[in-house]
């Protein structure tokens, strides 16, 4: 059973004719676009995509759905995926580091709703270090702030390539594993009043709805 595939067809039935729609980034997002692109063809939908990373605005390229920006058109639903989603619809994003545009996009849209399979369902936020996009000559001062505020800090290395990861910014990604989150929303606060610090990870008080995928079908927060 493929649970991010439920979750992502299942917010793709909430989009209606007309809409322009934030699209997140990542392998469940991946599924609502490709529905969405779908009933596109199938229904001749004019809608209108927002993308949150070069991966999304491919994929609905592919799918032929036309982009445009913030500048141009504000959101009527955005939907997009997350690493981990505590009782308070708080998030903790960037797995894919496209969390700077996605904060973006979730912030402006009039409706958001985060598409996640079970395992990213938690009870407090923090097993999954916190994504914290930096201006690179600013690594190393981030590093030690988020040290003196307990984290463990590390930069963020490519996988198909020897070094860090450039974001579509052009910056690193510093993950921050901290101990505890005990108030995600002080921590985003103050994650970005680091000199150097992008945008962080930590999404609070923006969701409306999570769809979660899980091996007893859909559930919804
Ligand atoms: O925040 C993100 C990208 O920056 C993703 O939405 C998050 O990492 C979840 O990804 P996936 O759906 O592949 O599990």
């Amino acid at each position: 059973m493929n649970l991010k595939l439920n979750a992502g067809y299942a917010a793709a039935e909430l989009v209606k004719d007309g809409q322009v729609l934030g699209l997140g980034t990542g392998s469940t997002t991946h599924y609502f676009i490709e529905k969405v692109g779908q009933r596109v063809k199938e229904e001749e939908l004019e809608l209108f995509g927002i993308p949150t990373s070069y991966q999304s605005f491919l994929l609905a390229k592919k799918w032929n759905i036309p982009c445009t920006t913030l500048n141009e058109y504000s959101i009527d639903l955005a939907v997009d995926g997350a690493d981990e989603v505590d009782p308070q619809k708080n998030l903790v994003k960037g797995g894919g580091a496209a969390h700077t545009l996605e904060k973006i996009v979730d912030y402006s849209a009039k409706e958001l709703v985060i598409i996640a399979d079970e395992s990213k369902e938690v009870e407090k936020l923090g097993a999954f270090p916190v994504p914290v996009e930096v201006i690179k000559e600013a690594t190393q001062p981030v590093i030690s702030a988020l040290t003196d505020m307990g984290a463990e800090p590390v930069i963020r290395m490519g996988v198909q390539k020897d070094g860090p990861v450039i974001t579509d910014n052009g910056n690193f990604i510093i993950d921050a594993k901290f101990p505890t989150i005990d108030s995600p929303v002080d921590m985003e606060i103050e994650l970005n009043t680091i000199p150097g610090v992008v945008e962080n990870g930590i999404f609070t008080e923006m969701v409306d709805k999570v769809i979660f995928g899980t091996k007893n079908g859909l559930k919804e927060l």
